[in-house]
């Protein structure tokens, strides 16, 4: 069975962010994951997640909007030079929050230009950050209109054609499901490209338990394969977080 993380983006925002990380660890999650945290000093993240026992495993570079403002530059042509800004702002943040991986947003773009251009930004960020795992995340086009990566064959080209070891896909359930009609089968083509997983159920993106995705199959498929990496529970909680997290209990009781 797999580690899980909470994306306290997304999780236990009934409660302010320094508290959460507590209540996150109390609930059973090892680690945490948050998508933007450049609103909060970095020393005071770090800080509750050592006190609380969790490893931060994931933060987004910026840019630091959650609410409905750009995602991300890697693939815009006239804004490489903020790109390359704000990844060397992610790589501070990282360092103090001890954090692994960095998601490289694509931004809205289309075209050769744009994929001409988020070559050459990843290719340029693996070799600055050698001992980053920076990680890339098809998005479907409902939730994310125009944003340039949503297609797995396209991120795995990129991927092979980048060949940096420190370059990999982030699988969200979610999304994989909503832009390949199957879960199971996109994990199976993708697996050995992928170093993060988030989940949601599908579709209206809530706890993992609603829906139509069978979430025990899926932990079962990634032993299967040797899954080393974390799982996120990244999702909007019908109620209150706490209330929906018998996902996560019967995962952990499978576990022990
Ligand atoms: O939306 C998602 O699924 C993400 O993981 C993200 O990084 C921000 O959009
Ligand atoms: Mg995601």
């Amino acid at each position: 069975m797999p580690r899980f993380a909470a994306n306290l983006t997304m999780l236990f925002t009934e409660i302010p962010i320094l508290d959460r990380f507590a209540v996150a660890a109390e609930a059973g999650f090892e680690g945490v994951e948050i998508l933007f945290p450049y609103d909060v000093a970095a020393p005071d993240l770090s800080r509750a997640a050592i006190a609380a026992g969790l490893d931060i495993v994931l933060i987004n570079a910026p840019p630091p909007n959650w609410a409905g403002g750009p995602r991300g530059f890697a693939a815009v042509p006239e804004l490489q030079d903020r790109f390359r800004r704000d990844f060397e702002r992610s790589l501070r943040v990282a360092q103090v929050l001890r954090t692994r991986h960095i998601h490289l947003m694509a931004g809205r773009a289309q075209g050769e230009a744009a994929l001409e251009t988020f070559v050459e930004n990843l290719s340029w960020a693996t070799k600055r950050a050698p001992h980053a795992s920076l990680t890339i995340e098809p998005l479907n086009q409902v939730d994310m209109p125009g944003y340039f990566l949503s297609d797995y064959g396209l991120a795995i080209d990129i991927i092979d054609r980048i060949a940096a070891p420190n370059l990999g896909l982030q699988l969200d359930t979610y999304h994989a499901q909503h832009i390949t009609g199957d879960i199971m089968a996109c994990w199976r083509k993708v697996a050995p490209l992928v170093r993060h997983i988030q989940i949601a159920g599908h579709p209206g993106r809530q706890e993992p338990d609603t829906g139509t995705l069978d979430y025990p199959a899926f932990f079962a498929e990634l032993d299967d394969w040797g899954y080393r990496g974390w799982v996120a529970g990244e999702y909007n909680p019908r109620q209150t977080t706490l209330k929906g997290l018998d996902w996560l209990r019967r995962a952990l009781a499978v576990r022990s």
